[in-house]
């Protein structure tokens, strides 16, 4: 499902004298069934943004183009089950909106909510929980007697249990130890591999150099650059204003550069610098 943003400006408490403008004319389409990264300072309004996807917010002026559905300022809280159920949302530690007294109970929520049978919910809180990696006897248990990665994936589970087609995500591995961080983005990039659109809010430019096709970047509620993840890390001008942070491979290839390497573009990856390495070591 595209997702097109049309001049949208978003003010929180528009009519109020403290209003603040979480978004500021921003124009942007989300491909279907691309992987894409939105990054940001702290505050810059990337939460602000992901939000009027399910239309949770609306824009104070512009719209938001969600699949076939337009969503403005004049959008009815009516009738919005059909676009949050297409749209996943995995808030920010999303283990703290568990609140059933059984991790399967929990999952079924979200099915249920939006017309599932208690069958089918069942079905698919067992489907899912061995797709975020964990022992379907969990199911049985209260969520507040598991540690806090398993809690996570128990609420990311209860999210992809009603089966949206488009799964917004801010910063789902915050807290998770290295190896819980992989298999959770891997479990993503694997959703997007069967067709779904995956919105990434995150900090980490490793996860956005490792598993985004697009990826826009947000500064003082404006979007100041989109594109293919390669192409906006070498953009000098974000660069040199210190909007952006480079991702690990990148920060060392410039590094290099000091040292007589040369890159045409600077490699964002780790398989990209090692073979960038290899080829000038070898005079290729
Ligand atoms: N409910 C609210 N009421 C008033 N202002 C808000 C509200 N939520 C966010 N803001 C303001 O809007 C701006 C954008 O906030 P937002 O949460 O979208 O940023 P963010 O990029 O997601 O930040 P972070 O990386 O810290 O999560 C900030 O200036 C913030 O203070």
């Amino acid at each position: 499902m595209e997702i097109t943003f049309e001049h949208v400006t978003h003010s929180y408490e528009a009519n109020s004298p403290t209003a603040s403008l979480g978004l500021d004319d921003v124009s942007l389409t989300i491909k279907d069934k691309l992987f894409t990264a939105i990054v940001g300072q702290t505050g810059s309004g990337k939460s602000t943004l992901v939000r009027h996807i399910n239309a949770l917010l609306k824009p104070t002026s512009g719209k938001v183009i969600v699949g076939k559905r337009v969503i403005t300022s004049e959008t009815n809280n009516k009738n919005l089950k059909p676009l949050r159920k297409q749209v996943g949302m995995v808030f920010q530690f999303p283990e703290s909106q568990l609140f059933e007294d059984t991790v399967e109970k929990d999952i079924m929520f979200g099915p249920m909510n939006f017309g599932a049978t208690e069958e089918e919910a069942r079905k698919a809180a067992h489907t899912m929980i061995k797709l975020v990696g964990l022992d379907e006897s969990l199911l049985s248990k209260s969520p507040f007697d598991l540690s806090g990665g398993q809690m996570r994936r128990v609420a990311i589970a209860g999210v992809l249990a009603s089966d949206p087609e488009t799964v917004i995500l801010d910063e789902p591995t915050a807290g998770l130890d290295p190896v819980g961080r992989l298999e959770i983005m891997n479990l993503f990039k694997d959703l997007q591999e069967k067709g779904k659109t995956i919105i990434l809010i995150t900090h980490n430019m490793d996860d956005v150099a490792d598993y985004a096709d697009e990826m826009a970047v947000i500064h003082s509620g404006k979007l100041i650059a989109q594109g293919p993840p390669k192409e906006v890390f070498n953009n000098q001008e974000l660069l040199q204003d210190d909007v952006l942070t480079l991702p690990h491979s990148a920060s060392f290839a410039k590094e290099l550069q000091q040292k007589g390497f040369h890159f045409d573009k600077l490699p964002i990856t780790i398989n990209e610098l090692g073979t960038e390495i290899k080829q000038q070591l070898n005079g290729d």
